[in-house]
């Protein structure tokens, strides 16, 4: 039995327990609740509040706790959150659980690294190398032999075309459009709605049709 602690109590960690209660059978796994810095959060969700993470050893030894997931998004790249309790999990001797919500679609090559969720009606292509952390929300498509660095949201409904590569922790907003062969650094951020056709610089933020960096 894998004894799950998720980290965030909000809108994402309500997606990605949702997604993990339907991925995985209850005998399984079972979630054993939720840190976050306040417990008036918590309980709406249906799991109890065990503490905020500066408890974390506490809790991992209280709880016999064995995995964990990152139930926190971003709205913008180059956030220091998500890395910080991905790492935080890891040195409380936690394993990162993979989540891959039944709906979503995932090529027999596709490479998922630990940690990285795959949302409802995702669709990740052949050769595809996702690293740990990774966020492909709803409905988002990552196509042929793309790549996408450690702790990168990929939000709800975007399209990257094949051989995209994208780097750690960045951001691409809800809808955006990613043409084949672009590269995006890391901590960039890609606005909603964007089409990204030209190579977005590490720490950029980008939008718009076709997209361009803000107050370039
Ligand atoms: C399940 C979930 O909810 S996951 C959450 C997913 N959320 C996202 O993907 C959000 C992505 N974020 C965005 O698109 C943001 O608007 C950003 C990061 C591109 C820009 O944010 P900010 O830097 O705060 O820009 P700000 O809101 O001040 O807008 C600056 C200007 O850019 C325009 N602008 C902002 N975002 C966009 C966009 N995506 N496309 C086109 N124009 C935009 C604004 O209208 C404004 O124009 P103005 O100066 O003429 O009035």
């Amino acid at each position: 039995m894998k004894r799950v602690v998720c980290f965030g109590a909000g809108g994402h960690a309500k997606v990605v327990l949702d997604a993990l209660a339907l991925a995985f059978p209850a005998e399984e796994v079972e979630v054993a609740g939720l840190v976050a810095p306040s417990a008036s959060t918590g309980p709406s969700l249906g799991y109890p509040h065990l503490g905020s993470d500066a408890a974390l050893a506490t809790i991992v030894a209280q709880r016999q706790l064995t995995h964990f997931i990152v139930g926190i998004g971003s709205v913008r790249g180059g956030g220091t959150l998500r890395p910080k309790l991905f790492e935080l999990a890891l040195d409380a001797g936690l394993t990162p659980l993979t989540v891959i919500h039944p709906s979503a679609t995932v090529a027999r090559s596709a490479s998922i690294g630990l940690g990285s969720v795959i949302l409802a009606g995702a669709v990740v292509q052949p050769g595809v190398q996702l690293d740990s952390n990774v966020i492909v929300n709803t409905r988002a498509s990552i196509d042929h032999d793309s790549r996408v660095g450690k702790h990168t949201h990929i939000a709800p409904g975007v399209t990257c075309s094949g051989n995209v590569s994208i780097g750690e922790n960045s951001h691409i907003g809800t809808a955006a459009t990613i043409i084949e062969g672009i590269a995006i650094g890391h901590a960039a951020t890609i606005g909603a709605g964007a089409v990204v056709v030209r190579n977005c610089p590490d720490n950029a933020t980008v939008y718009g049709v076709p997209a361009r960096e803000k107050d370039a």
